[in-house]
């Protein structure tokens, strides 16, 4: 039996997503595509990457550092992956790739657009990978859009709701955290409404992630001591007259199973899962015909796909970018460099409606 070939991941920092990302990628899957391998971790903090390694990957003995840079230079790492809070992903992604890095960055892949071009530049300029983690495309996902836009099983879709809200209790957090503090970037859109507009994108936009039409995008957002705590966002798409809209907030959970709802002419899906950034099934269900004024009006029967999630679901994200590496490519085909700007153009026009500015970042908006 032939070898599978392996991907050496650098990890940048020890907080809650790299653990996450880390339990996933040392999970035990025969029938995994690539060999991933934890070659380093890098945080501020060397007891904190002591602890880490500890922890999340007691089977591996990865190299640790006690800084980001000493991980974009260890010359046996394939790729860094990138777990900081929003406002310093810019720089780090910089750092690792002047280093001559492949990258995986966690979302939001930067503050605004601005800065994803000035990545992408230096990216296409050193000739390595870079790829925003966007943990909704996934295998679910691929079904979801087939089912919509190829197969019409709801006819024509015309309208999608979306909402990612968490109840985060600010006022008790100390301030320097990253959903507290501006200059981490702080922020319902960046951090929650991301998952929202991306659900939203991909059931109304036939055309995503390859060439994704700009739809008009109004917002309106809420703040509390500064920091953005709610945001509304209209979308229509003027090829179809298809609409979005797309919630998020901190002050209070959403619903615990529904993480959007697609409305065709022919019928809905309900996609699940407990979090917008953790689908687990979805339900086609008929159009229900029947008096405007009859109540109740019954559900009908739905149609439950099922997708089990193997760990948290960023295996998807860990396979997909290593066998990109591997190949040699520059570009996820799932989140391509010009998607990514295309979402943090309308982040970045909602903000400006909603008045929401990161200092140091946005000068230019
Ligand atoms: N894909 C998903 O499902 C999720 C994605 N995320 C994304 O992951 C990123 C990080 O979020 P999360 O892991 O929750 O955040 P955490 O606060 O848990 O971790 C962030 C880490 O960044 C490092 N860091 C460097 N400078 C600072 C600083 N000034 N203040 C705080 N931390 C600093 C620290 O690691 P160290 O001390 O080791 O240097 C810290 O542990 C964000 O982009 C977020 O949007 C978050 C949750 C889920
Ligand atoms: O990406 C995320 O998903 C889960 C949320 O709790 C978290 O704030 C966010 O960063």
């Amino acid at each position: 039996m032939s070898e599978k070939p392996s991907v050496r991941w650098g990890i940048v920092t020890t907080g809650m997503i790299s653990s996450w990302f880390v339990e996933d990628l040392v999970l035990d899957r025969p029938d995994a595509p690539v060999r991933h391998i934890v070659q380093s971790v890098g945080g501020r903090d060397m007891q904190k990457c002591e602890e880490f390694a500890k922890k999340y990957c007691p089977n591996s003995t990865p190299k640790l550092y006690d800084s980001y840079e000493q991980v974009y230079n260890d010359p046996n790492v394939d790729v860094v992956y990138i777990g900081t809070p929003h406002a310093f992903h810019k720089q780090n992604m910089l750092d690792a790739i002047a280093a001559g890095k492949n990258i995986l960055c966690e979302k939001a892949f930067t503050i605004n657009a601005q800065e994803a071009k000035e990545v992408f530049e230096a990216a296409k300029a050193k000739n390595v990978y870079v790829h925003e983690a966007s943990p909704p495309r996934r295998p679910l996902v691929h079904k979801l859009r087939k089912l919509i836009h190829e197969d019409k099983v709801i006819g024509e879709p015309f309208r999608t709701f979306a909402d990612f809200a968490i109840n985060v209790d600010i006022e008790s957090l100390p301030p320097t955290s990253r959903y507290k503090d501006l200059s981490l970037g702080a922020g319902t859109l960046l951090d929650v409404g991301i998952y929202s507009l991306t659900w939203a994108i991909l059931t109304l936009d036939a055309g995503s992630p390859a060439s994704s039409e700009k739809p008009l995008a109004l917002g309106v957002q809420s703040h509390q001591d500064g920091i953005e705590t709610s945001t509304s966002i209209l979308l229509q798409y003027p090829s179809t007259g298809r609409q979005g809209i797309v919630t998020s907030t901190t002050r209070s959970n959403g619903h615990p199973n529904i993480i959007c709802t697609i409305w065709g002419s022919n019928g809905i899906i309900e996609v699940e899962g407990p979090a917008a950034s953790f689908p687990l099934s979805f339900t086609v269900y008929p159009k229900v015909e029947g008096d405007a004024n009859e109540r109740p009006l019954s559900r009908g029967e739905g149609q439950k796909y099922h997708f089990p999630s193997t760990g948290r679901g960023f295996v998807y994200e860990a396979d997909n970018t290593a066998l990109d590496v591997l190949a040699g490519r520059k570009e996820s085909a799932i989140m391509p460099w010009s998607e990514t700007i295309h979402v943090l153009e309308i982040m970045d026009s909602i903000r400006k409606q909603g008045d929401t500015f990161y200092p140091g970042h946005d000068e230019t908006l």
